[in-house]
């Protein structure tokens, strides 16, 4: 018998999958956390913008709680668009009769620049934040709540440490991609400044609901706040730099890019194998590849950018070769690796330098250049290395340039 730990999401539904109940769900789901929804409202909505929302009522939400909560008893809720000063009291009243532990994200508006709640939901929302373990505001958000502008990072800590002491609730701030990605938080009284490489995208639809989910998720898992915190920025972050060009707007996060990376990895990793596996069964053309007492080596990339390869490569001993492994994965660079980073190519492999490589390329069968640039074989400190976009592909090239 199996089970996940449970998280809910209090959200609205974005119709067109990338904000909201749905970017919460995919971010529980690939953070192997079971997510149960109370759907406060429904938009009609894609990349581009709000056209309408329509407001589920207080009694329905609480109807929700109700069905959910007695059944499936999680510890930990957050909440997503609260449109309306009625519906937040009816969350509140609900969290305190529960006794849920609330990641409050007090969203206000779509990416598209709509605004996702009634104009006068500010004195509902901080009465709800005092009862939260944990607010998650942007920059906007938390200008709307504290008053006051956030320009720099320096207005940043201080909008942190105002807003701790004033709702004695712990907070992360998020900067936003003009103040380089940085995010700030107070948890416990301990600051943190939370940074990522700066991703330069507009395809941002989701973050802040994805950052304020991947924390619930984290902490029904068991994690503590500040390292649920610390790992939902990665999370994030990882989310935004995969984010997807759909639509005419702004496109969606990708909450799968990160599980779906060490799903590549290990596609990565048996692809290699298998290419191991046949060069092992044909040491005729081992042979005709590789010099005697020779290494050569094998590259496997990922959409993701990594790489497995063999640790010591495969060497041949004049009528025998000998498989140096194991395969490892961004673990060490040679030849192969970074050709692979050079040309984007999914797969390839180094051997000796010989006239036969010479002769396909008089043929034309394959063609040689020292960039790789538009060619799929590249002489590089005396070694070639044939580059492919999959299996099958590489082993053709392979059989054309040893079919003598
Ligand atoms: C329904 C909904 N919730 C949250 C957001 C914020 O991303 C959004 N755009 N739409």
């Amino acid at each position: 018998m199996r089970t996940r730990p449970v998280a809910i999401t209090i959200a609205g539904s974005d119709s067109g999958g990338g904000a909201g109940l749905q970017a919460d769900l995919k971010t529980f789901t690939s953070l192997g956390v079971f997510g149960a929804t109370i759907v406060t409202g429904l938009t009609a909505q894609n990349t581009i913008g709000v056209s309408k929302i329509y407001e589920v009522s207080p009694e329905f939400v609480e109807a929700q709680f109700d069905s959910v909560i007695n059944d499936l008893k999680p510890k930990y809720a957050k909440t997503g668009m609260l449109a309306s000063k009625e519906i937040i009291n009816i969350v509140k009243k609900k969290i305190l009769e529960y006794k849920l532990d609330l990641v409050l994200d007090p969203v206000m508006i779509a990416k598209s620049g709509d605004l996702l709640v009634k104009e006068d939901v500010i004195p509902s929302i901080k009465d709800l934040i005092k009862n939260s373990i944990i607010a998650t505001p942007n920059k906007f958000e938390a200008e709307k709540i504290l008053g006051g502008e956030i320009k720099s990072a320096e207005d940043l800590k201080i909008a942190a440490k105002n807003f701790y002491n004033s709702f004695s609730t712990n907070v992360v701030i998020k900067g936003g991609s003009k103040l380089g990605g940085m995010d700030y938080a107070i948890i416990d009284g301990e600051e943190l400044e939370l940074t990522y490489e700066n991703v330069n995208t507009k395809n941002t639809h989701g973050s802040g609901d994805v950052f304020s989910a991947a924390i619930t998720a984290y902490l029904a898992k068991g994690y503590s706040l500040k390292d649920a915190v610390i790992n939902a920025k990665q999370f994030v972050s990882y989310s935004i730099k995969y984010s997807l060009d759909l639509g005419n707007g702004h496109g969606p996060v990708d909450p799968f890019a990160y599980p779906e990376s060490i799903i590549e990895r290990e596609i990565s990793r048996e692809i290699a194998e298998k290419l191991v596996e046949y060069l092992e069964t044909h040491k005729d053309i081992v042979k005709k590849l590789l010099d005697q007492e020779e290494k050569l080596n094998i590259g496997v990339g990922t959409a993701y950018g990594d790489i497995a390869t063999l640790a010591g490569g495969i060497i041949r001993y004049i009528n025998w070769i000998k498989v140096d492994g194991p395969i490892v994965i961004n673990y060490y660079d040679n030849l192969v690796t970074s050709i692979l980073k050079e040309t984007n190519k999914k797969i390839g492999i180094s051997f000796s330098m010989s006239n036969r490589i010479l002769s396909a390329s008089e043929k034309g069968l394959i063609k040689i250049s020292e960039s790789g640039i538009n060619s799929d074989t590249i002489i590089r400190n005396g070694k070639i290395i044939l580059v492919a976009d999959d299996l099958n592909d590489l082993i053709k090239k392979i059989e054309m340039i040893t079919n003598d």
